[in-house]
């Protein structure tokens, strides 16, 4: 498989790219239509906030499974065309946090005593020690906008200083406030009462232009700004402004609304109350080997047709929940494979349902695995984490889950049940040893086969000779069995075989096995996923 990476990405991740066996490019400096004259090539994208990964790109990307970015803004991707198209989109939300946070608290030491502009008055040979007076932060307001990873870090360093923290964000509790030390406001109490006002949401509908004039003339007078998440959650032309007329007595910005920011569209050149980097906060020796080691770790996962605990477009899943669900993923796929062999008509409904610690977790993603592996089998499409949903939306199935506390036979068990017009399949599946796949029930037959490559599923009537005729017909044909397995049904008295052949069964030969007497039905499944 290929990859491209279109921007400046440690080594580190690519070389692990390619010890994992991956054809990796490094391409940089791409505008959109060079990515889209290459984009056709790749199966994963690797990108920064420089690559602009836009519809049209999209639209050319035809074997394009995954886009890694090596960050955690993911407002550079089109992430409707993405998910649309069913590629995933992972990012790395945690391992630049830190190098933001510090680099945020260095633009606040360095517009608090005028550190840049002291440093290039000395290097052009004067000594003034006046004009560079700094305050002094102890006792002063700092405003959170966004208390999040880099939010109540900010708050802890802060708080360090012995500033008072306040903060606004609508989408975390009040607790959460109370245990970092932050007390809770609302935006305009925040701008009334902040020295210094720090914004680190993401960039959001709701967040763009989140600052503009009339929100930077209710700040304070005196008010110092400071933005190291998204240039276009703040109106910088505005925000020139300000600093002109000393409403605002400074600023630190390290994101602009347009990157790069170039001198033609830069409103603060030659103003000396500013601080601006070109969008620095993540650029560590440390974080960046972070992000392209966790991003290429999420991309070969996708590339498997694994779920990605860091996948920005499928459902988000906390990390205690992924660790109980991860080890069913391969099962629930393979049981989802099952249910549309089993199935006699188009399915109208798959219900899974979930029993011990399963029963007490969070399993959409599970029940996802289950949809991939029963409509991979049927569509030219690839159905995958991020559309499965979907897919089976416009195909009118009707997705049912239930968690059941009450126990059968085993302590850990999953039923999917899939419903056509012409009745119910159902298929229980359990992990022995907690890792291997194992289906231990096929409707009221009780089996015990691992459900991989080329299963022949046979109900019969229990008489003698059946295996005998059967294994007669495959050896003739010079189809190799690899293993067989007899399940009694207990009412009826009927059995199951479920025999593991090498190959594919050619038509001729299933018709003569179907036509051996005491043959109830016969059904070749190719368990196969990814
Ligand atoms: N400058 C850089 O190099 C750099 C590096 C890393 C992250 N970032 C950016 O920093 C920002 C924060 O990153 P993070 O990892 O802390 O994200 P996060 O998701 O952990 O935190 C964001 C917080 O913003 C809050 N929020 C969302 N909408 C809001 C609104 N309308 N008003 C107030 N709060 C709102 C969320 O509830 C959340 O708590 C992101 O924009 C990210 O892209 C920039
Ligand atoms: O969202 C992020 O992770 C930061 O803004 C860093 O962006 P970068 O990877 O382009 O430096």
């Amino acid at each position: 498989m290929k990859i491209l990476v279109s921007d400046d990405v440690s080594m580190k991740g690519v070389d692990l790219l390619r010890e994992n066996g991956y054809e990796v490019d490094v391409k940089k400096n791409l505008d959109e239509q060079g990515l889209i004259d290459c984009i056709g090539e790749y199966d994963g994208l690797i990108t920064r906030s420089m690559t602009h990964v836009t519809e049209k790109v999209i639209e050319a990307a035809t074997k394009l499974k995954v886009i890694g970015r090596a960050g955690v803004g993911v407002d550079s991707i089109d992430l409707k065309s993405a998910t649309a198209r069913g590629i995933v989109v992972v990012n790395t939300p945690t391992s630049n946090t830190l190098a933001a946070t510090e680099h945020t608290c260095a633009m606040i030491m360095a517009i608090t005593r005028h550190i840049p502009q002291a440093h290039n008055s000395l290097m052009a040979g004067n000594w003034d020690r006046k004009t560079f007076t700094g305050i002094q932060l102890q006792n002063k307001t700092i405003g959170i906008i966004g208390v999040g990873r880099i939010g109540s870090r900010i708050a802890k360093r802060m708080q360090a200083m012995e500033m008072k923290t306040i903060g606004y964000d609508p989408y975390i509790p009040e607790e959460r406030f109370k245990q970092l030390g932050v007390e809770q406001v609302d935006l305009d109490t925040l701008f009334k009462r902040s020295d210094y006002i720090t914004m680190h949401t993401p960039l959001t509908k709701e967040t763009r232009g989140l600052i503009g004039k009339e929100e930077i003339a209710k700040m304070k007078d005196g008010v110092r700004v400071i933005n190291v998440s998204r240039g276009a959650v703040l109106d910088i032309y505005a925000l020139a402004e300000a600093l002109k007329s000393g409403h605002v007595a400074g600023a630190a910005i390290d994101v602009f609304p347009t990157e790069p920011l170039t001198k033609d569209i830069n409103p603060f050149l030659g103003m000396d109350n500013v601080v601006i980097t070109p969008h620095l906060g993540a650029s560590t020796v440390e974080a960046q080997i972070g992000v392209s080691v966790d991003v290429a770790e999420g991309v070969m996962e996708a590339l498997k047709g694994e779920p990605v605990a860091t996948a920005v477009n499928m459902a988000p899943v906390p990390p205690n929940v992924y660790n109980v669900i991860h080890p069913y993923f391969d099962l629930m796929e393979r049981m989802g494979n099952l249910a549309v062999y089993l199935a006699d008509a188009p399915m109208k409904e798959i219900e899974v349902e979930y029993t011990g610690e399963l029963a007490d977790t969070e399993t959409r993603l599970l029940t996802t695995a289950v949809l991939k592996g029963a409509l991979n089998p049927i569509l030219q499409e690839s159905v995958n984490y991020v559309n499965a949903a979907e897919v089976a939306k416009t195909r009118h199935i009707a997705i049912k889950e239930i968690n059941s506390q009450s126990n059968g036979y085993f302590v850990n068990s999953v039923t999917v049940r899939v419903r056509t017009n012409k009745g119910e399949h159902a298929i229980v599946g359990v992990l022995f040893n907690g890792t291997e796949a194992k289906i231990v029930q096929i409707d009221e037959y009780r089996v015990d086969f691992t459900p991989e490559g080329y299963l022949l599923l046979v109900p019969h009537v229990d008489q003698p000779n059946m295996i005998g005729q059967i294994s007669t017909i495959l050896g003739q044909a010079h189809i190799n069995i690899m293993g067989m397995q007899v399940g009694r049904m207990t009412k009826s008295g009927n059995n199951i075989m479920a025999i593991a052949v090498q190959d594919d069964i050619p038509n001729d030969i299933m018709v003569k096995l179907r036509s051996i007497n005491g043959i109830l039905d016969m059904k070749l499944i190719h368990c196969d996923i990814h």
